[in-house]
């Protein structure tokens, strides 16, 4: 399936360390996996994470989930192995951390090739040169590493995450305008539903494609914060309805619910559509 066409609701990480856990994705109705070697994997565990990982991939049963390894930076002691073997484990796209200038990805890609390339952003620096960044020509897609950005700019922690909007900001401007996909950063309280539902929704509503999931119990609040809702399915069909028929009556617009309906509404309309479709496909 074509990256922009296939849903990211909801991206889980998995320690490539826990087999148990790499086991389990495989059940578990995620858009997609991030295969981390890095801030989960203990430095004692790392060479071991990178054989553990290859196997479970090599194995398979991860069906239309998609697959992303990401490995430790490059300048660190694994970040040249774990490259050279993400290359080879058959994963759909190798994600960097802290990328913070387009010369990172250009490094990485010197080592994996033709595999397609994701990028943490994550640093002040990654913010500043966003842009740059997601017009590299390997780059399919941005995730947010708001943990690593808060400590960076050295904020707090805040329900409305006031102090990330300029970096969030940034960056959604950059994938949107290169047609990336960008994924939200984590939400760390796993347990509390609540919270991260209301994150995911304010997310959806900046235009993130989905959310960066930790735990399994995070999964079906972030589905359905990034699934269009019943009533959005509904309006978009009625709206596209409309619409043909005020064009086949030679008018330009439309009225749906004492609201107009133009050509570009239409056009999100079926953006709507095509994602519900998305999904009912992958949940088949
Ligand atoms: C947070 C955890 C350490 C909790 O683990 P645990 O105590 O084992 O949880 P549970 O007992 O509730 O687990 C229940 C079952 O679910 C499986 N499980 C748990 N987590 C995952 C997972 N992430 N993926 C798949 N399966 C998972 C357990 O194995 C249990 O299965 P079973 O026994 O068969 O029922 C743990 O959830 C965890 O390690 N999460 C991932 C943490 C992680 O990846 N962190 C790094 C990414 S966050 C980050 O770095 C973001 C970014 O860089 C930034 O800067 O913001
Ligand atoms: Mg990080």
């Amino acid at each position: 399936m074509d990256t922009r066409s296939r849903p990211f609701r909801s991206v889980l990480y998995i320690p490539g360390s826990k087999s148990r856990a790499l086991e389990k994705a495989k059940v578990l109705p995620v858009d997609a996996v991030i295969f981390d070697l890095e801030d989960a994997v203990s430095v004692s565990e790392k060479e071991a994470a990178r054989e553990t990982l290859a196997q479970a991939l090599a194995a398979g049963g991860y069906g239309a989930r998609m697959r992303i390894v990401r490995i430790n930076g490059l300048d660190t002691q694994w970040g040249s192995d774990d490259a050279k073997a993400a290359a080879q484990m058959g994963c759909d796209a190798i994600l960097l951390p802290k990328v913070s200038d387009p010369a990172d990805l250009d490094a990485l890609a010197a080592i994996t090739g033709d595999v397609p390339l994701w990028a943490m952003m994550e640093t002040p620096r990654g913010m500043l040169n966003a842009a740059a960044i997601a017009a590299h020509p390997k780059l399919q897609g941005m995730v947010m590493g708001t943990n690593d950005l808060a400590k960076e700019l050295q904020t707090r922690f805040r329900p409305d995450r006031l102090p990330m909007m300029a970096g969030l900001g940034l960056c959604l401007l950059a994938a949107k305008a290169e047609g990336l996909v960008i994924v939200d950063g984590v939400y760390n309280a796993f347990k509390d539903a609540e919270g991260l539902a209301a994150e995911c929704s304010q997310g959806r509503d900046m235009g993130f494609d989905g959310k960066t999931l930790i735990h399994p119990a995070q999964v079906d609040v972030a589905n359905t914060a990034f699934a269009p809702s019943a009533e959005e399915i509904d309006l978009a069909s009625r709206q596209i309805v409309a619409f043909d028929e005020a064009e086949a009556a030679g008018q330009g617009v439309a009225v749906v619910d004492g609201k107009i309906v133009e050509n570009l509404h239409v056009a999100t309309a079926r953006e709507i559509i095509a994602k519900a479709d998305a999904i009912a496909a992958v949940s088949a």
